[in-house]
Order: C-alpha cells, then structure tokens, then sequence
C-alpha cells in the first residue's frame, strides 16, 4: 500500500512537541546489544521507526531474542545462532552495516551483505574495514557480500580515521570492546550519538573513554552483558519542529530538544531573527518577524548537521535576502532542489554549494520525497505553500519520524496522510486531527510489535 502526506499551507503553529528518541542512537545501540553475553538489555526510549523495525529483524535473524512494547526494546543476545546478517534486511537500510563490529568481537568472524540505504551519496565503508583490519581482521568481499574473520581475539590498535565517519567510529569502538588490549581511534566522530553509544556500551561492562572528543579509547574487556538504557532525544527530529516553528512565524516548545546538541541549529536560527529559548526540559521557539536569509555550510558535529541541511533550505526558500547553502559531508544531498522548484522555489545548484533566492512564494505541488530529511523539507515547505501540497516517497520518511503528520497537526498544522491502492487512488483521506479515533490509524506501529 502507497501513502502520501496532504499539506494545505498557512497555518501558523503553536503549542508543544514531543520529541522522540533519536534514531541515530537507538539504531547503533541495538546493535551493541549483540555484545551482551549474560543478561538482557533494556533500552527505553525506542522510537517506533521503521529502522528499528528493520534492525529488529537483523538481530532476529542472527537468533537473538527480541521485543518492543511501548517504547521499549528488549533484547537478549546471550544464544546467537549465526553471525552472518542476510540480504533480505541489510539491503535495506545502511546502518544494519553497524552488526558488523559487534558480531565479529562476538563470534570472531562475520559474513554480512553490504548495505543499501537512501541516495545521498556513494557512502563507502572503506574507514570500518580500515578498522577491522587494524584490530587483526581479515576482510574479504565477493557477491555482495563482505567477510571478516579474525584469528583468535582481536587485537588492540591505533586506527586513524581519513573522514570522521560516524558510522565507522561506532562499528569499530563496538568492535574494540572485547578486543586484547587497548584501541586508540584519532580524527573519530563526536557526535551526540557516538557519546550515547559509549554510555551504553560501558554500561554494559566496556571501558570506552574519550567519547564525544577527536580520540576515543577503548581497553578490551572479556565479556559484556546486558543493561538499562535511555536513548537521546533526537536532535534532527527536534530541529524539524524549530524549523517548523519559523517557518510558520510561530511559537512552539519543543520539548525533550537538547539545547547543547543543537548549537549550530540555533545559532542560524537566531541569525535568522528566530528567538531560541532553551531551559533543562527543551526549546521554544518563537518567530515573531520575517526570516533573514543566512549562509549554511554543513560539517561533522559540532559543526551544521547535514540531515538538517534540507530543512535550513526551506527556510532560506522564505527568507529575505539571498543564502548560500554548502553541503560538504555528502556529495549527492541536493535532491530535494528539484521538488522544491516544483513549488516555485528559485534556486542554482553550482557544486557542493545551493545559491537560494529567498522571498519566494511557495506554491503546492505534487512532490516526492527522495530521502528521509529531504522529505521533512517538503513538508516543511508545504506548511507555508498556497494551495496543498502532496508528498509521496513517504517510505523514506517513515524511516526516521514518528507520527510526522500527528505531531505537526497537534500543533495546528494542517496535513494529513492518506492510503491508495496505486497512485491517484486515495482511500482513507480523512485528517488525523478530526478525531481522536482516527489519530490511532496514523500511528506507525512496528507490525511485529
Ligand atoms: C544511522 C546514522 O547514524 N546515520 C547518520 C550517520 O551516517 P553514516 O555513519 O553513514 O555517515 P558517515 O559519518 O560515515 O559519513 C560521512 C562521510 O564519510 C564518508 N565515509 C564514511 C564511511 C567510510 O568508510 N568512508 C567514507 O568515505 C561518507 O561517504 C560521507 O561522505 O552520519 C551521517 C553524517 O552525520 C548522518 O547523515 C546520518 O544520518
Ligand atoms: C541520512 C540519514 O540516515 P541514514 O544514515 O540512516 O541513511 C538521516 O538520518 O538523515
């Protein structure tokens, strides 16, 4: 069955928003959780996503027990029955890569299929192999599949990183984890997720240290076991709402957003002329003038995110003035450019860089959305549009948001979700926000809840 977002533009949006776990935590640490040996993991928090839902399936099919009620995962990885992550679930999302340092300290050798994941770039995995290599790992690659086997334990090493990859700090500090000796990763990633990792993983009886700076240490232990975790709140998910705010001239506290993960996020937004005010429990934000256009150059954290360069891009779409967006984590995340000027948005692509002629006035259209953040800006856009707009693509947003359409009406967006059998053929059409029993049909349940 095919879903489509329905936006009908000008409302201004105001109340709150709870944000949910991040999804760029949950999923490493689910994955983590095949370190524990004895015992069971908790982790609360777990956003109902269809990627949890997707790695779900990849610790099911490595023989781990696992279930999720109400926001929670539990997780018992004490019997694993094969450390070879099949196709079927890997092809499917990118960070199902992340079993792989895991499975090999677990079972000292690993056959995982590569990963698929959204368009955005080629996104080797060159810097984990790199990794495992250093830690004493043979790797193999044939058939779409890749190979690691190590002789024995893995071995403590210095692995110096080409790019800060995210993805690879996590694989290979999981990896690290049961190693002999001590590990030593330089030029590693520092975002707020990598630190939520550690937690868990030293939670769980690991010794990682540095986490959240350039060099993170790990000194190998003999055995993991499971613990009680809680997951960040999600820092992208949130800056979605902020930007929702502005964009709508609203008044909107976000709550659970985490002010020190969204430095940069704010610090634009406050160049935009938005008021950000931050307390212990979230963010308010408050957009009671036209938006200034600011120039937005995404980096590794602690610099602009790139999963919220789109969204930035909606906003300097109304903004006054003309902005120069620079993207220079992924070399192909352009591609909502194209829909937003389906929308009659003005704006040159030269490069890595975007030039967008703010002031313009949105119009709807119908649009799709060709990655998950790139979706969010759709629909950010077409809060604001005249007329209504039509997102389709929403498997891509599914991915990372939870209830999306839900939480933006309960803020008086006007947007909605609609089922068709194939495209053009609308069925269930009615708008969650007219009544409370509708609301249950829009919630994105995992189906093996
Ligand atoms: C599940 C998850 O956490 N996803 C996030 C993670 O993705 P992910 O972990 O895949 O992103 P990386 O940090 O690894 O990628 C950053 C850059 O490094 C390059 N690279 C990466 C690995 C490698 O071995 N070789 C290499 O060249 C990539 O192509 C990319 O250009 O961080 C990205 C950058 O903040 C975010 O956009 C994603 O939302
Ligand atoms: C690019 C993203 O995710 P992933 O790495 O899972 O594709 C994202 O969250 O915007």
């Amino acid at each position: 069955m095919m879903s489509k977002f329905i936006v009908r533009g000008g409302k201004r949006l105001t109340g709150s928003v709870k944000v949910s776990g991040a999804k760029n935590s949950v999923l490493p640490i689910i994955a983590a959780s095949l370190l524990g040996e004895v015992g069971e993991s908790v982790i609360i928090d777990a956003p109902p996503l269809d990627d949890v839902i997707t790695i779900s399936k990849v610790l099911e099919s490595l023989g781990a027990g696992i279930t999720y009620q109400d926001e929670v995962i539990r997780v018992n990885a004490e019997h694993i029955t094969t450390c070879e992550a099949p196709y079927e679930w890997v092809r499917k999302m990118r960070a199902s890569f992340l079993v792989m340092g895991p499975l090999l300290a677990r079972c000292g050798q690993t056959r995982i299929s590569l990963p698929g994941g959204c368009a955005i770039g080629t996104r080797p995995i060159d810097q984990h192999l790199k990794g495992f290599e250093a830690l004493g790992a043979e790797i193999s690659l044939g058939q779409g599949y890749i190979e690691a086997k190590s002789n024995g334990k893995l071995r403590g090493a210095k692995i110096y990183l080409d790019v800060a990859s995210v993805g690879a700090t996590e694989n290979i500090m999981m990896a690290a984890t049961l190693a002999e000796g001590v590990t030593v990763i330089e030029n590693a990633a520092k975002e707020p997720e990598i630190v939520d990792l550690a937690n868990y993983l030293n939670a769980m009886g690991a010794k990682v240290r540095g986490a959240g700076t350039g060099i993170i240490r790990i000194e190998g232990v003999e055995q993991l076991h499971g613990v009680k975790h809680h997951v960040i709140p999600d820092r992208i998910e949130a800056g979605t709402f902020m930007a929702a705010a502005a964009i709508t001239g609203g008044d909107v506290y976000v709550e659970g957003a985490i002010a020190d993960h969204l430095g940069p996020v704010i610090s634009k937004m406050e160049e935009m002329g938005v008021t950000i005010l931050p307390d212990e429990n979230g963010i308010r934000v408050i957009a009671d003038k036209p938006l200034k256009s600011v120039d937005v150059k995404t980096l590794p954290y602690p610099g602009f995110p790139t999963d919220m360069q789109s969204q930035m891009m909606a906003l300097l779409l109304v903004s006054e003035g003309t902005s120069v967006v620079t993207e220079t984590v992924f070399e192909n995340r352009f591609m909502h450019v194209d829909e937003f000027q389906l929308m009659n948005a003005e704006i040159k692509v030269e490069g890595r860089s975007a030039i967008v002629t703010g002031g313009a006035k949105l119009k709807g259209a119908k649009v799709t959305a060709t990655d998950l953040r790139a979706g969010a800006a759709l629909i950010l856009a077409g809060l604001v549009s005249e007329g209504t707009t039509e997102v389709g693509g929403v498997q891509h947003i599914d991915r990372g948001y939870v209830n999306l359409a839900e939480k933006l009406s309960g803020l008086g967006a006007d947007i909605w979700r609609i089922s068709t059998e194939e495209p053009g053929t609308e069925k269930a059409s009615k708008k969650p926000a007219d009544d409370a029993e509708d609301s249950k049909l829009f919630n994105v349940q995992p189906t093996w809840a």
